[in-house]
C-alpha cells in the first residue's frame, strides 16, 4: 500500500451561494507532524478541514492524496466539533465503525473495550451515549475515530467548551495517537493547545491560508502582520 501523503491542494476553492468560503488554497502536507489550523471565527477553518477531508464539494481546483480518492477516504477519520452519538450504549457507539466494515460483533466489542480503556471510558461502557458529559463525548468520538487506526485524523475544535482537565485528557489521547503514527490535522481556538501539540501551523483568514509555518517559527515571530495581531489577541478581519 502506497503512502497517503503528500496531500496536495492546488487552487482549491469552496464556494457556496456565490460566496467564496475557502480558497484559492495551495497547500502541501507531508506525512509527518501535527498541523494546527488557526484563525478568527468564521475564517474558514472548518470548511478547510472538510475540503481537505473530501466532504466539502470543491468549486474549483483540486485536492489530491497520493492514492485514489476512495482508498484515501478509507484511511481517514474526522471528529466533528459536536460529535453525533447514536442512541445506544457507549460500547456500541465505539464498536460501530468496525461493524460497518464487517467485523463480527463480538470481536468489535472486544476492540471497543480496549479503546474505552485507552481513552478512560471503561466505567461508562453500558451507559447510553446520550447521557455522557461533553468531555466524555469527545473521548467517545476519539475512540470511535481511532478504532480503525486511521492514517489521518481531522479534528474540528476537539476541546471547544471543555474545561482544563478534560482538555488535558483529550490532548494526551491525541499525543498518543500521533506517537502511534496517526497524522493529526486540527483546528483550534486555543493557542496554548496549538503550542503544545502542533509542529506546523496554518493561519487562516478570510478563507485563505495567510501563513503556513513550522509551529516554533510561527509562535516565535509570525511573518504576517495579521498573524502577529491575532497572536497578540487583537481583532483581525
Ligand atoms: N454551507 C454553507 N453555506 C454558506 N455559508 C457557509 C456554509 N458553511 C459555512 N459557511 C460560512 O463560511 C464561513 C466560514 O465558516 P467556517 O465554519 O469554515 O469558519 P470557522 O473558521 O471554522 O469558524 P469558527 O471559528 O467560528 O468555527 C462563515 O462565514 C460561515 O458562515
Amino acid at each position: 500500500m502506497s503512502g497517503l501523503f503528500p496531500l496536495i491542494a492546488k487552487d482549491a476553492v469552496v464556494r457556496r451561494r456565490g460566496k467564496v468560503l475557502v480558497g484559492p488554497v495551495d497547500l502541501t502536507l507531508q506525512a509527518e507532524g501535527v498541523t494546527a489550523v488557526i484563525g478568527p471565527n468564521g475564517a474558514g477553518k472548518t470548511t478547510l478541514l472538510r475540503m481537505l477531508h473530501g466532504i466539502a464539494r470543491l468549486s474549483a481546483g483540486s485536492v489530491r492524496w497520493n492514492c485514489p480518492p476512495d482508498a484515501a477516504q478509507q484511511r481517514q477519520a474526522f471528529v466533528f466539533q459536536t460529535p453525533v452519538m447514536m442512541r445506544r450504549s457507549v460500547r456500541d457507539n465505539i464498536a460501530y465503525p468496525l461493524q460497518l466494515i464487517g467485523i463480527p460483533k463480538k470481536q468489535a466489542r472486544a476492540r471497543a473495550e480496549e479503546w474505552a480503556e485507552r481513552v478512560g471510558l471503561q466505567y461508562a461502557m453500558a451507559r447510553s451515549a446520550l447521557m455522557l458529559s461533553g468531555g466524555e463525548r469527545q473521548k467517545l468520538a476519539l475512540a470511535r475515530a481511532l478504532i480503525r487506526a486511521p492514517e489521518v485524523l481531522f479534528l474540528d475544535e476537539p476541546c471547544a467548551a471543555l474545561d482544563g482537565r478534560a482538555t488535558r485528557e483529550i490532548e494526551e489521547i491525541l499525543l498518543g495517537a500521533a506517537a502511534a503514527g496517526t497524522r493529526l490535522i486540527m483546528s483550534t481556538h486555543n493557542m496554548g493547545q496549538a503550542r503544545r501539540l502542533a509542529s506546523e501551523v496554518a493561519f487562516v483568514l478570510n478563507g485563505r491560508i495567510h501563513e503556513f509555518s513550522a509551529a516554533g517559527d510561527f509562535f516565535d515571530g509570525p511573518r504576517r502582520p495579521q498573524a502577529d495581531a491575532f497572536l497578540r489577541g487583537d481583532i483581525v478581519e
